[in-house]
């Protein structure tokens, strides 16, 4: 039953037995000589039931894992009832506990193949008809603005789920954006950001887009407030404000209290998880950007995989693949990290993205049974694009003294084939080669020269036998995209069932938030600073005394 500790499962035990006994025999190197089908072994290729095509390969053969091992782990997702879980999130029960919410992202890219009955789901397509006429009536210049001209800039103010998957989406879209409009996001609460962007703006062809489920937010409420005082202070008249601010909530009372129209309000629900809502309204922008019928494609291919996650027998599973895997490694070899390395700039913000999606998911201690838990949960994730990383971190990741799992990500064939795609030859040579260095190293006797002298060979030796994944696919879509998104997001279920928690909530936000209030009212005078450690006292004098309003 999801909620037990995962160090009692039996699989658990024998992992940690098959660890202790063997683990100093996996070597990359020898298990690739001793099996020449290990490639074929090790890898599947994805093909999306139905929908837009999707294809990629999934590579994993480059870990320290044998046929037992997969099996064992394959055994751990079972007696975790993984499948029993998958279904109910499918069938919308209430497996987000704390909350007593189901989570239901999967609704929101649901093409009449599962049958979902909760509230607000029926409703789903008539918000996404909404977005539609919305979209395209900005895109067109159908929508004008208070003076008269189409929109031409757009800002999406909101943060955390709000903000990250509709950055990411449209930077790794871009190839199928509409140029001549403009996209900003505005998430931090940093004046800074806010101002930097209003520079850039027009007030009569600027659309402001404020994106909050709870719409209580305090950064999101405070940008769109001076993001509105901004616009009257040329527009002048309140009524001008519906056509230049539209909000995607879930809140419709708070949404009318800060001056925005119903019908300007997209709306969502409380089973849609902030971290897993570009699908839902919050995908507005992305939808503005790359138009309607591409944000549909990026829902369809990450409904196919929704059909692969829920049908597919666990041992042809992509998403529990990669869990069972990333778990071999958080649970039993101690790694603290895991990478996610998008060989494609597009993708450059792939890795802040999951660094969300992963880790305010299972970034938690307790399982839904109330237990600490007495193994490691969610990895620190974390990431660049391309070969950038190679000349900055990777240094420590072949010869540093921690086990880095990474995944390499790429598309055959680039948007840009600048110089006959030279480029992305040169791109993918090193897509190809980091993994292959990183598994089989080089040894003290390949760098011994005629002038070799000992540390100068030691310090050029790569042990190897660091392992990774390969993710490769034609070329990045709107459906590939889709597809590649809902694999990890099923990845961190997956891991989230297994470690028993409730990887739907983030009660772990709330505490900071509470603490900043406090603080916020105690600013004005060294006198009103009272409750605090000397540390943060201190601070706060120092702050006091140096500020210039
Ligand atoms: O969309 P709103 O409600 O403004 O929340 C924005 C973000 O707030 C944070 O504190 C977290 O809870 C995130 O999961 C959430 O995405």
């Amino acid at each position: 039953m999801s909620g037990r500790l995962a160090s009692e499962y039996p699989a658990w035990k024998k992992l940690q037995e098959i660890y202790n006994s063997d683990h100093s025999k996996l070597v990359l190197k020898e298990l690739f000589a001793q099996d020449p089908s290990r490639f074929s072994k090790f890898s599947k290729e994805y093909v999306s039931p139905d929908g837009p095509s999707v294809t990629f390969l999934l590579d994993y053969s480059k870990n320290l894992i044998t046929e037992p091992i997969l099996q064992t782990l394959l055994t751990l997702a079972r007696e975790a009832e993984v499948e029993t879980y998958r279904d109910k999130m499918f069938a919308g029960e209430h497996i987000n506990t704390s909350e007593d919410r189901s989570v239901l992202h999967v609704a929101l890219r649901n093409f009449n193949d599962f049958q979902i009955s909760e509230a607000g789901v029926s409703e789903v397509q008539g918000v996404l008809a909404h977005m539609k006429e919305f979209s395209e009536a900005v895109r067109s210049g159908a929508w004008k603005g208070y003076t008269g001209k189409p929109i031409n800039t757009i800002v999406n103010i909101g943060i955390g789920g709000s903000d990250l998957g509709p950055v990411m989406v449209t930077e790794a879209l871009k190839p199928y954006a509409k140029r001549d409009l403009t996209a900003h996001f505005v998430s931090n609460i940093d004046g800074t950001h806010l101002a930097e962007t209003l520079l850039l703006c027009d007030p009569e062809t600027t659309l402001f887009i404020i994106a909050s489920k709870t719409f209580t937010t305090q950064e999101t409420i405070t940008n769109a407030t001076s993001a509105r005082d901004w616009f009257l202070a040329t527009a002048k008249d309140k009524a001008h404000v519906a056509k230049h601010f539209v909000a995607l909530s879930t809140n419709t009372k708070a949404v009318t209290e800060f001056g925005i129209a119903e019908a300007n309000m997209f709306q969502f629900w409380d089973w849609v998880g902030g971290r897993y809502s570009l699908w839902s309204a919050i995908g507005l922008s992305i939808a503005l950007v790359i138009g309607y019928n591409n944000f549909e494609e990026l829902l369809k291919g990450a409904h196919g995989m929704d059909k692969h996650f829920k049908t597919a027998p666990l041992e042809k599973n992509l998403p529990v693949l990669l869990a069972l895997i990333g778990l071999w490694y958080n649970d039993f070899y101690g790694s603290q990290t895991q990478l996610l390395l998008p060989y494609d700039q597009y993708l450059h913000k792939f890795a802040d993205y999951f660094q969300q999606g992963d880790m305010e998911s299972n970034g938690k201690f307790v399982t839904k049974g109330g237990q600490r838990v007495d193994y490691q949960t969610g990895p620190i994730i974390w990431g660049a694009a391309g070969t950038n990383g190679q000349h900055s971190f990777y240094q420590l990741v072949h010869q540093g003294t921690k086990l880095i799992p990474a995944d390499f990500i790429a598309p055959a064939t680039t948007h840009n084939p600048i110089r006959s795609s030279l480029h992305h030859r040169i791109l993918l040579s090193n897509f190809f080669a980091q993994p292959e260095a990183l598994a089989f190293g080089k040894t003290e006797e390949e760098e011994l020269g005629p002038n070799a002298t000992e540390p100068l060979v030691k310090s050029k030796v790569f042990e190897g036998n660091r392992p990774s994944n390969s993710i490769i696919f034609p070329k990045l879509t709107p459906a590939t995209l889709g597809a590649l998104i809902a694999l990890y997001e099923h990845k961190i279920f997956t891991q989230g069932v297994i470690w028993g928690i409730n990887s739907f909530d983030q009660m772990g936000v709330e505490l900071g938030k509470v603490l900043a209030k406090n603080i916020l009212a105690q600013l004005n005078k060294p006198e009103d600073v009272i409750g605090h450690d000397s540390s943060t006292t201190g601070l706060i004098h120092y702050y006091q005394k140096h500020r210039q309003e």
